[in-house]
């Protein structure tokens, strides 16, 4: 008998901050999809945004919302090898680091129905399977995409976002329960999203 080869999925972000509509999506295709664990990848320098709070900050509030999942790690991949981040990079990176696994590369509705303008689309398919997870004001049209490569997983409705969450720290309004406790903490204490109009 073959042993099963480890699942794990990847859960790629700018995490600007981390909140608990990233933490809910990881959790439910960890269970659905009975992964081995969940890598979630701060992203280094995307091209397609310009982050608020520098990669350092996202990565440590990365660590601290997944630190008590015994199934959640962070990645520095994309911080650490520097430029311009792009998700083929981040798959052949984790694919090298770990070539007995299977990959799932996670990721909201919003963000899946843009995967065929990331760099190198064609390449995607051969590196890992996508799962794209519903996401409140979004809807999800498979139509375009190769169905063997792309499934669908309906999760928890939490209708919270990294701008939403940034725009209320600046003014003053309260995440407490938008994303962890841990991490209203560190935004206080490092002074982020302040400035955010
Ligand atoms: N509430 C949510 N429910 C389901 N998926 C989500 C949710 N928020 C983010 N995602 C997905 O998580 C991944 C990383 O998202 P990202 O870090 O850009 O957060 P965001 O809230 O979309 O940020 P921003 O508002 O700054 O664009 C993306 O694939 C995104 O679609
Ligand atoms: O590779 C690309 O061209 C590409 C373009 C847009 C987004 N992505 C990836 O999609 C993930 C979610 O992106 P975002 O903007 O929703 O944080 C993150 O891992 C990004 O690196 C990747």
């Amino acid at each position: 008998m073959t042993a099963r080869r480890p699942r794990i999925g990847v859960m790629g972000g700018t995490f600007d901050p981390i909140h608990h509509g990233h933490l809910v999506a990881a959790s439910e295709v960890a269970t659905g999809l009975d992964l081995d664990e969940v890598v979630f990848v701060p992203t280094g320098r995307p091209w397609h945004k310009e982050p608020a709070a520098p990669a350092e900050h996202r990565y440590l509030m990365t660590v601290i919302a997944t630190a008590s999942n015994p199934r959640f790690t962070v990645s520095r991949v994309d911080i650490d090898r520097g430029g311009t981040t792009y998700t083929i990079d981040t798959l052949r990176d984790l694919q090298a680091e770990r070539p007995d696994a299977e990959l799932y590369f996670i990721s909201g509705a919003d963000a899946i129905a843009q995967i065929l303008s990331w760099k190198d689309s064609d390449e995607l398919w051969g590196l890992a399977r996508f799962v794209a997870v519903s996401r409140p004001g979004h809807t999800f049209a498979i139509s375009s995409l190769p169905e063997h490569d792309v499934s669908y997983l309906e999760v928890p409705a939490l209708a919270i976002s990294s701008t939403d969450c940034r725009a209320r720290v600046g003014r003053n309004f309260p995440v407490w329960y938008l994303v962890p406790d841990g991490v209203v903490q560190y935004i206080t204490k490092h002074h982020l999203y302040r400035s955010v109009e």
